[in-house]
């Protein structure tokens, strides 16, 4: 399943602020390919995000995440594709006030339908994986940026989805951390064979990348490693 973005523009804000934040778009990211969104702040990389994410509808294009296009579906049907098949890492971390780490991942299984011993063992299994195996009862205000960033990847990477789009993975964490958890969104693609989209700046997460899309020049075929569709 790929994501093919076609033709999307995207303008924000109004009056004087108004911005033209894409510009007639058009990418291809593939399965089992980790993609890095590069180009300058202020190039796109964030809205390009949203816009996958079924988050922000553009004004004009396509999102087609296999055959759905997510710019034409209903705001319900939008909210069915961002439980079921979108994964997100958001330097938010959009997570909800008031529940553990451990619980964030049960919650978003148990909306899912699933609920089950495995279910529970395989969240400690990932919270253990991006480093939190002490962090288990820590609510959101008690983490921080790079620990809630975390939590929003295991949470992402218990849901296997489809789609996984992820903001600055790099930014809040220390080196060490940085190459671990690059390595862990490379193995997670390559094994799950989700489409999975990182916006960086930080040569990291480029360098450990299959494939590269520059927000200044749009396609920059990468030389993709371990696809599932081939590469
Ligand atoms: N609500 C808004 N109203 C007007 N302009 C906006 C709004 N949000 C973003 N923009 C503008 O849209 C452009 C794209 O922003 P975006 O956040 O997608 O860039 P980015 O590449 O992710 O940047 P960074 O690397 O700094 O995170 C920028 O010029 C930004 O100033």
């Amino acid at each position: 399943m790929s994501l093919h973005l076609h033709d999307i523009t995207v303008t924000l804000g109004r009056g004087e602020s108004r911005t033209t934040a894409l510009h007639h778009l058009t990418a291809d990211f593939r399965p089992g390919v980790l993609t890095a969104l590069v180009g300058p702040s202020g190039s796109g990389k964030s809205t390009l995000l949203a816009v996958a994410g079924a988050l922000l509808r553009p004004d004009t294009g396509q999102a087609l995440l296999g055959e759905t296009d997510l710019a034409a579906l209903t705001d319900r049907d939008c909210a069915r594709a961002r439980r079921e098949r979108i994964g997100y890492m958001f330097q938010s971390g959009n997570l909800l006030t008031g529940l553990t780490a451990e619980e964030q991942l049960l919650a978003a299984a148990s909306l899912a339908g699933r609920k089950s011993r495995a279910v529970r063992d395989r969240a400690r299994e990932l919270l253990t994986e991006v480093g939190l195996e002490h962090r288990l009862r820590h609510r959101p205000d008690q983490l921080s940026g790079g620990e809630r960033q975390r939590v929003a990847l295991a949470r992402a990477l218990l849901m296997e989805p489809e789609l996984l789009l992820v903001d600055e993975p790099t930014a809040a964490v220390d080196r060490n951390r940085a190459a671990d958890l690059t390595a862990l969104i490379a193995r997670t693609t390559h094994r799950y064979g989700c489409v999975t989209v990182v916006a960086t700046h930080d040569p990291v997460v480029t360098g450990a990348a299959d494939a590269t899309v520059d927000m200044l020049h749009h396609t920059v075929p990468g030389q993709a490693r371990g696809g599932r569709d081939g590469g």
